[in-house]
Formats: C-alpha cells, sequence, structure tokens
C-alpha cells in the first residue's frame, strides 16, 4: 500500500503538473505549489493547467496552493521551478532534514553552479536527489511509459526511501549515486536539443542532426568527466536517453527555440512573450563559459551561445563548425 503523506511539488509549469499528476492519479495526494493564482484556480476548480500543459485532465488527489508553507511539512519535495529561480523558490521553505528531488535541468547564470549546490546552500538539512531523464510533460500526465534516472546524494538508504515512492506501473526510476552525472546531462541536452533545432530550421537533413547528437554526445561527455560524471550515467536515460529525445522531436522546447533561429528569426524575437521555459538559451551561455575556463572542447555550444548572443546567422555558425580542423573521433580534450 503507498503512505498516505502527501508528495510536494514545488512549480505549476508543464513538468509540475505532470509529475503531480502522475502520483495523484495513482494514489498519492499531492500538494502542488505555483506561483499564478490563476493556475492554482485552475487546477483546484477545473482540474486542469491550462497555462502550462493544456489538454490534460488532473487528479483530484492534486491539491494547489500559492503559499508555500503549506508544503513546508512534508518530508519529500519534488523541486521543479526553472533553474534560473530555483534558489529564490526554496529560500521560501524552512531548512530541516527531508528529501529534495531536483526535477529541473539547468546550470545558474551568474554563479555556474549546477541545481544540487544551489539547493545545497539554500537549505543544508536536506538530502538531495535528482530526477532526470527523457520525459516530455504531456506524455507522462497521459500516463505513457517514461523511465528516468533517480540519483540519490544519499545513496541506497536515499534510493529505499524515494525508489518505491516516485514508481508508477508507466513511471519507471532508476538507481544512481551520480548526482553530478544525472544533473550535467540534463542541463547540456537542452543546449545541444537548439543545435539540432537549428539544423531542422535550416534544412540540412537527417545526416547532420545525427552528427550533431553523436558529436554533442561527445562534448557532454568530455564536459562531464571533468566535472566529476562518470561515462555510464552520460550513457543512460539522463544523458544520451533525453539527448535523443529532445533533438528529436518539436514537443521540445528547446529544439523549437533552434528550429526558429535556424529559420532565421532572432534569439529576442523566438523568446519574446513566451510563458515556457526553454532552459538551453540560460545554460548556453553559462556552459561554454565554464568550458572555456576549463579548456574542455564543445564547439557545438559555443557556437549555440553565440547565435543566441546574436554574434553570427545560423548559417555562418554552421559553416564555422564544419571548418574546424579534422580531428580523431576520440580524442578527450
Ligand atoms: N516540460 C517538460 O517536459 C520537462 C520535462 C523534464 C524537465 N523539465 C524541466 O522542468 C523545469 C520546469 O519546466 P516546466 O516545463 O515545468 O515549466 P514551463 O515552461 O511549463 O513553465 C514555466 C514555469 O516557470 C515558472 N516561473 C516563471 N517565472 C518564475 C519566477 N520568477 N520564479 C519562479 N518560477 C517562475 C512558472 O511559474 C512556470 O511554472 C525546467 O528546468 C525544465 O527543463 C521540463
Ligand atoms: O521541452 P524541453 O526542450 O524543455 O524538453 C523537455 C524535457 O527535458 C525532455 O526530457
Amino acid at each position: 500500500m503507498r503512505p498516505s503523506v502527501s508528495l510536494g511539488v514545488l512549480g505549476g509549469g508543464a513538468w509540475g503538473t505532470a509529475l503531480a499528476q502522475a502520483y495523484a492519479a495513482n494514489g498519492t495526494p499531492v500538494r502542488l505549489w505555483a506561483r499564478e493564482p490563476e493556475v492554482v484556480a485552475a487546477i483546484n476548480a477545473e482540474r486542469r493547467n491550462p497555462l502550462f500543459l493544456p489538454g490534460a485532465e488532473l487528479s483530484p488527489g492534486i491539491a494547489a496552493t500559492t503559499d508555500l508553507a503549506e508544503l513546508d511539512d512534508l518530508p519529500v519535495l519534488l523541486v521543479v521551478a526553472p533553474a534560473q529561480h530555483l534558489g529564490k523558490v526554496l529560500s521560501g521553505l524552512t531548512d530541516r532534514p527531508r528529501d529534495l528531488v531536483l526535477c529541473s535541468k539547468g546550470i545558474e547564470a551568474g554563479t555556474g553552479r549546477l541545481m544540487a549546490d544551489v539547493a545545497r546552500e539554500a537549505l543544508p538539512l536536506a538530502e538531495i536527489a535528482v530526477l532526470s531523464g527523457p520525459t516530455f510533460a504531456h506524455e507522462v500526465a497521459a500516463g505513457l511509459p517514461t523511465a528516468v534516472t533517480l540519483a540519490c546524494s544519499g545513496g541506497e538508504a536515499q534510493w529505499a526511501r524515494l525508489g518505491a515512492l516516485l514508481s508508477r506501473p508507466t513511471l519507471r526510476p532508476y538507481y544512481s549515486d551520480d548526482v553530478v552525472g544525472a544533473e550535467i546531462g540534463g542541463a547540456v541536452k537542452n543546449v545541444l536539443a537548439i543545435a539540432c533545432g537549428v539544423v531542422d530550421g535550416l534544412g540540412l537533413g537527417q545526416n547532420a542532426r545525427a552528427a550533431l547528437i553523436a558529436r554533442g554526445y561527445a562534448e557532454m561527455t568530455r564536459f562531464g568527466l571533468a566535472f566529476g560524471a562518470r561515462a555510464e550515467t552520460l550513457a543512460g536515460l539522463c544523458g544520451l536517453g533525453d539527448l535523443v529525445l529532445t533533438c528529436s522531436s518539436t514537443s521540445s522546447r528547446n529544439f523549437t527555440l533552434g528550429k526558429a533561429l535556424g529559420e532565421g528569426i532572432g534569439a529576442a524575437e523566438a523568446l519574446a512573450g513566451k510563458l515556457s521555459v526553454a532552459e538551453g538559451a540560460h545554460t548556453a551561455p553559462v556552459l561554454a563559459e565554464l568550458a572555456e575556463q576549463r579548456g574542455i572542447a564543445m564547439p557545438i555550444v559555443a557556437a549555440v551561445a553565440r547565435l543566441l548572443a546574436g554574434e553570427a546567422p545560423a548559417r555562418q555558425v554552421v559553416a564555422e563548425l564544419l571548418a574546424r580542423p579534422l580531428r580523431a573521433e576520440g580524442e578527450t580534450a
């Protein structure tokens, strides 16, 4: 039998809503904090989130609130705020021992920190886990089969608390203790998805996209290993798995942003007025900077950062990538 203690979800965007639905629909009461009063009202009164997850019918087991204090006593919180706002959201909670399951994918601009470091500073008593993988929100909300990495900083003891709690017949976590690897996989793939969207927008074909996925994965691996990730983590659901998903579909906001850039729309225009977040746009500059500081070759990431900064049009950026000196495929630096 599932425990009757509620799960808390911080964030009423598409992913927070989908996770809340996955757990509430399968018998766990969920308290969901959303920033927007209209999201809270729509979830509680109509069982919908038209702003961020239109089309999904939500379980009555989700109780939404704009008051973060209503989640403060819960032992397990899924944190689903966009990466650039995660620290601010967590600072509204009391520091106490609890499991914080980070579900956001990104690197903090300005500090270069991964989300686990942001969370540890905000709430030092919490034990951190990272839930990440190929997970389009609308598919999870619809109960379609999905598998994720659940990386536990507390190792197997934390997995023993969270594994069964966060598993459902169609939502299957795989255990890891590589929190850094899980985070880097999710953050880097968003930037690479923008690159794949650019290739699509320019009409450069499927060969080019496959090349970008493979060479992008080489960049993810170089960066990850330099920052302490394990190669096997990056080859798993939260790395390669998510990279393949996000680089292959206009269901991805990052891919769609890249496609617009490839079609000649400027970054500012492509992002203007968007309620939903394309994390790669925020991660690309800070990731490119971190890579440059550490001497890690990430030409695709650097190209995306240049494109987003408006430094060169898409065709020129692609031409520059193709004109780089020839090198060995397995080169690690
Ligand atoms: N949507 C997906 O399929 C999916 C899947 C896996 C992971 N993620 C990750 O989950 C995170 C959240 O994405 P999403 O898709 O749920 O969001 P979304 O794009 O659907 O919605 C944007 C979210 O940003 C929040 N927001 C905007 N300004 C804010 C502020 N100043 N402070 C706090 N929150 C603010 C909004 O309240 C809303 O919840 C991202 O890191 C994303 O990469 C998303
Ligand atoms: O829509 P995107 O590009 O933010 O991707 C959503 C998820 O991260 C896919 O796993």
